[in-house]
């Protein structure tokens, strides 16, 4: 048995994919699709290690699942697969795309263990239909579809990268370089996710699990002499601020850190650091929009949120409706899921004292269920 590398190519952008959520982050049960692929994958021991190429920003949520080697993708797949052969320091290396989640074992086991010397062995797939290519039938005997994942030399593959041309497999540069490839019969179900019509041909995903992920998030300003007041993205009447670095919504930031603490990625203070200079002044909406564009992505919807303002001044009661329709057209939301309620502390503690305001917001995830857009 060689000694072998596993690539995982999971840095594309799901263009053709057409939804808000990136196909890599489709739930199977709790696990994203990345995860169950390289789970699955692990736990087959052929690989020394395994190495998941993402974007910079999924890979800072990745850490949170598994003790993988990521690598930041880049611009193409190639490219990306370029950044992860740096990782790579076995003979051989087996590379595969995240979006062909269900290579069974033996389909693996069959191409891990062919006794070949070809520089790189693919696994392929016949043509049925009629090809008519560039107007002129072909012989379809001769066409093949190509499949990963192809298990090729590490130096062999390197060296066909060295190039400006642009592949969409490994065993095309491998060839161009004067390399050499051998066929294998390969798997329909093997089948990749591109369209979400092709998630009808990949029968070993699961449901995503039908659980609510709940989170809550506090936070507390100072009232400042000066400044605009603003909470839940709305500008309150007064002749005094926050004491913040962004524009003080402590609404916002509680809402925000309760989305965090929901979905598992962190806190606010993580995502936009208060010595950052991007976010001085910032209007805090613009926070909760970046939020709430990661969440989609990776594979949530919002059920509810419920907010409490804990404030001796300024009165809310007037600006309940326009925070709940302000929030709730950013969170992508029926207002009626989107619930603001405030309470004086009786003149108790800081808030009692009109020295600031403090916010408790707890929020409400599901997966994305797919399986009802399949
Ligand atoms: C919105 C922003 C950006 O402009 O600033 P403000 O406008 O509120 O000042 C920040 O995201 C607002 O982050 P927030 O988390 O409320 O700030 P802090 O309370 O100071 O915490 C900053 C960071 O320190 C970490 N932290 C905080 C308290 C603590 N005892 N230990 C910690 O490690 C937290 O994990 C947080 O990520």
């Amino acid at each position: 048995m060689r000694d072998l590398t596993l690539v995982l190519l999971s840095a594309g952008s799901s263009s053709r994919f057409e939804l808000d959520i990136k196909k890599q982050w489709l739930r199977i049960g709790h696990d994203p699709l990345w995860y169950f692929v390289a789970n699955k994958l692990q736990k087959t021991g052929f690989f020394s290690k395994i190495i998941i190429s993402s974007s910079k920003e999924d890979i800072e949520f990745m850490k949170n699942y598994g003790n993988f080697t990521y690598a930041e993708g880049g611009d193409t797949r190639q490219q990306s697969l370029k950044n992860s052969l740096k990782f790579v320091e076995t003979d051989y290396v087996l590379v595969s795309d995240i979006a062909r989640s269900c290579i069974d074992n033996s389909f693996l086991n069959k191409i891990i263990s062919l006794s070949s010397d070809a520089d790189c062995i693919v696994p392929y797939l016949p043509v049925n239909d009629t090809i008519v290519y560039d107007n002129d039938t072909i012989d379809r005997n001769k066409v093949k579809r190509i499949q990963t994942p192809q298990l090729s030399k590490t130096s062999s593959l390197r060296s066909a990268l060295n190039t400006d041309k642009e592949f969409t497999d490994e065993s095309s540069a491998i060839i161009d370089s004067g390399g050499t490839r051998e066929f294998i019969q390969g798997d329909e179900a093997a089948h990749k996710i591109t369209y979400i019509g092709d998630l009808n041909k990949i029968p070993c995903l699961e449901a995503p699990s039908n659980d609510t992920l709940s989170g809550n998030g506090f936070d507390v300003h100072a009232f400042d002499d000066k400044g605009e007041m603003y909470l839940g993205g709305v500008k309150i009447d007064s002749d005094f601020g926050f004491k913040a670095h962004s524009d003080g919504d402590v609404v916002i930031h509680a809402l925000i850190d309760a989305l965090l603490g929901a979905s598992g990625m962190g806190d606010i203070g993580m995502m936009f650091p208060d010595n950052d200079d991007k976010y001085k002044g910032i209007d805090s909406k613009e926070l909760l929009k970046l939020v709430v564009k990661k969440i989609y992505s990776y594979g949530f919807i919002i059920v509810n949120v419920d907010i409490t303002i804990a404030a001796q001044k300024p009165r809310i009661g007037k600006y309940k409706m326009q925070i709940r329709e302000t929030l709730a057209k950013i969170l992508h939301c029926e207002m009626q899921r989107v619930n603001v309620k405030a309470t004086t502390t009786e003149k108790l503690g800081f808030i009692g004292r009109a020295e600031g305001v403090g916010v408790i917001a707890n929020a409400n995830l599901k997966y994305f269920d797919w399986q009802k857009i399949k």
